[in-house]
């Protein structure tokens, strides 16, 4: 049995990405805050929806989906309810798995993932870390559930916080990069409609490209980018504004903001 405790939307998109993979309802429960959000998800689901002690008590592996600021207070509830036999996976940006040992007590495995919101459509990017207790084993039933719903990287602990920075937050960048091209082609005169197909498709062939061709982003762009023409324009102008910059600054920023967050 598996339990998701605190399925939010992070939850959420782990729990049907789960399900889409064949886990079957009465192999998944899982937890929630509030009432109408318990009543969503057996609606949305079909499986059951128990408290966060439940679930601890019923499942042999625990993946934690709090945001990093109530993780403490879900871990004090369910430590009476973990012994080491349980297998405890965390996705909160943040959070290391010591925070987590140190209130689940010495033994339990933990392993660390910090996944992404493609998740809904089996196109995460999800790295995953083991803690001080988890096993070869551990690691690779952690590998296991995410598979299915996109790709799995194990990297160091140490790397996490900017883990989260570069493919965690990710989506947001792309989603913030296609709202600035939109707003550029309504600067142009281009209905809102036509402008977001155009981008949308652009950005489609460029990251498919960019997986399926094993070439370098530099010769990509190269060979969009002709002398004298239109889009070494467009990059003189991004690197006026120091595009690249800002690029580096904020990543770093969301890396920072990542080692914060176990404090609250
Ligand atoms: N969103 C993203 O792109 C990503 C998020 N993450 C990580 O995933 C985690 C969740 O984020 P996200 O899904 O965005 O946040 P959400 O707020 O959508 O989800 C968290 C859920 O946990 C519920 N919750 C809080 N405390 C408890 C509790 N004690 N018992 C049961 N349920 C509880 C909340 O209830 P309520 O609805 O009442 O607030 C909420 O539904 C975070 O730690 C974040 O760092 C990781 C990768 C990407
Ligand atoms: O913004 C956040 O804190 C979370 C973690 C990674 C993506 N979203």
């Amino acid at each position: 049995m598996i339990a998701i405790l605190g399925t939010g939307k992070m939850g959420e998109a782990l729990l049907s990405g789960l399900l889409r993979a064949g886990v079957k309802q009465d192999e998944i429960v899982a937890t929630a805050r509030r009432p109408e959000r318990a009543q969503a998800l057996r609606e949305r689901h079909g499986v059951r929806v128990v408290t966060n002690s439940e679930a601890a008590e019923l499942a042999e592996t625990l993946i934690l989906a709090v945001k990093p600021q109530d993780m403490a207070a879900l871990l004090t509830e369910i430590a009476p309810h973990v012994p080491a036999g349980k297998l405890v996976i965390t996705v909160a940006a943040g959070i290391t798995t010591s925070f987590v040992e140190a209130r689940l007590g010495d033994e339990v495995p933990v392993v660390r993932v910090m996944s992404n919101t493609p998740v809904l459509v089996d196109e995460a990017m999800s790295v995953i870390s083991a803690g001080a207790h988890a096993a070869e084993t551990h690691l690779k039933h952690a590998e296991d559930l995410l598979s299915p719903v996109g790709k799995v990287l194990r990297i160091p602990e140490s790397q996490q916080d900017a883990a989260t920075a570069l493919s965690g937050s990710g989506p947001a960048y792309f989603f913030y990069l296609v709202e600035a091209m939109v707003d550029a082609g309504i600067l142009l005169g281009m209905p809102r409609a036509a402008a977001l197909d155009m981008v949308t498709q652009s950005i489609v062939g460029a990251a498919i490209m960019l997986r399926d061709s094993g070439e370098h982003p530099v010769i990509l762009r190269e060979a969009v980018t002709s002398p004298g023409g239109t889009t070494i324009a467009a990059i003189a102008e991004l690197e006026r504004h120091s595009v690249r910059a800002a690029f580096l600054a904020a990543i770093e920023a969301a890396r920072d903001r990542s080692g914060q967050l176990a404090a609250g």
